[in-house]
């Protein structure tokens, strides 16, 4: 895996993103807005969502200031499957067909201890989980035709249990069942399209460090960088990504093999009398 990254950051050119089509959900804010820049400095065309419509008019107008090649938006919520459909045929309609579809939304959650409540797993599934799937299904053909990527953004909390997070970490572990396998199937049947899947630690987006910053005492890795690392190894065909690699790759390899230690050192991370503030 090392050794991945480290051909990845030699073979990696900014030119291979130039004029490719791209689709960032959860674009107007924290790691997908960043992604929005980061293409559009690369010259990509794209196409941006999430509900709010003014935060998109004004990412989609720096993705011009920066250098796109074009930049639309489309608002809506990713609980409608008719939506997540829709912004893939704005692509196609848009732009003739597409190269790289991010998947990054996520649905609001609580942070806090697990209250019970399975209808929100049930909802919050919908938004993290079904609609990824819906956009994949429906993007699939032109992704076929173009050889292209799909990058899904998913979290160390969908690799590894946490506590505080068992409704939004349910969903990012069905990510990886049903992009792992995909990829599986798209080997066996000859299928040239990627799947990259992002295991991210703590990122200093707006939404974590006001959700969690009480909580949890390590310090959150920069929303630019990581983002620039996502666009990397979905552009290199990476099977996965870890950013940032010690908090995420280290961590994992402890997961099988002393699953104790692993537990132990994760719950020192935690200060659980923090919660009660965040409710303040
Ligand atoms: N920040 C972190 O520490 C970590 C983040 N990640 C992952 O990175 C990704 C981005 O997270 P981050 O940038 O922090 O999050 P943000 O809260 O900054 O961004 C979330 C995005 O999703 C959109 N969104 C929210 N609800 C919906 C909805 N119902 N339908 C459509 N879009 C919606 C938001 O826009 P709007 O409200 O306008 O709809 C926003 O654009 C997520 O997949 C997250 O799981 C993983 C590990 C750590
Ligand atoms: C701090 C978590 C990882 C800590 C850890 O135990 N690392 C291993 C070690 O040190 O040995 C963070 C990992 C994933 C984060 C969460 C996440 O995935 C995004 C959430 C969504 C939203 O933006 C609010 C913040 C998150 C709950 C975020 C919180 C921090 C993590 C749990």
């Amino acid at each position: 895996m090392a050794c991945t990254k480290y051909l990845s950051n030699l073979l990696f050119d900014l030119a291979m993103l130039k004029g490719k089509r791209v689709i960032i959900t959860g674009a107007s804010s924290g790691i997908g807005e960043q992604m929005a820049y980061q293409l559009a400095k690369m010259g990509s065309h794209i196409l941006i969502t999430a509900r709010t419509e003014e935060k998109l008019k004004k990412v989609a107008e720096k993705c011009t200031e920066l250098g796109s090649a074009s930049a639309y938006y489309i608002h809506g919520s990713m609980d409608n499957m008719t939506f997540a459909k829709q912004v893939v045929h704005e692509a196609e309609r848009l732009f003739g067909g597409l190269d790289m579809l991010i998947l990054n939304h996520i649905g609001y959650t609580y942070f806090g201890f697990f209250d019970g409540d399975v209808d929100h797993i049930r909802k919050l599934l919908e938004i993290n989980f079904l609609s990824y799937a819906t956009m994949t299904v429906e993007a699939l053909p032109m992704l076929k035709a173009s050889g292209g990527n799909i990058v899904v953004v998913s979290s160390f909390a969908g690799k590894v249990g946490l506590p505080l997070t068992v409704p939004y970490s349910t969903t990012k572990f069905a990510l990886d069942g049903f992009f792992s396998s995909l990829r599986m199937e798209f080997y066996h049947q000859k299928v040239n399209v990627s799947i990259t899947l992002c295991v991210l630690s703590y990122i200093d987006t707006d939404t974590a460090l006001n959700t969690v910053s009480r909580v949890i005492q390590q310090p959150a890795a920069p929303k630019e960088e990581c983002a620039y690392e996502i666009i990397k190894g979905g552009a290199m065909r990476q099977r996965e990504v870890y950013y940032q690699y010690e908090a995420t790759k280290i961590p994992m390899l402890m997961r099988d093999w002393a699953p104790e230690l692993l537990e132990y050192l994760v719950l020192k991370n935690y200060n659980v009398d923090g919660l009660s503030k965040n409710k303040e």
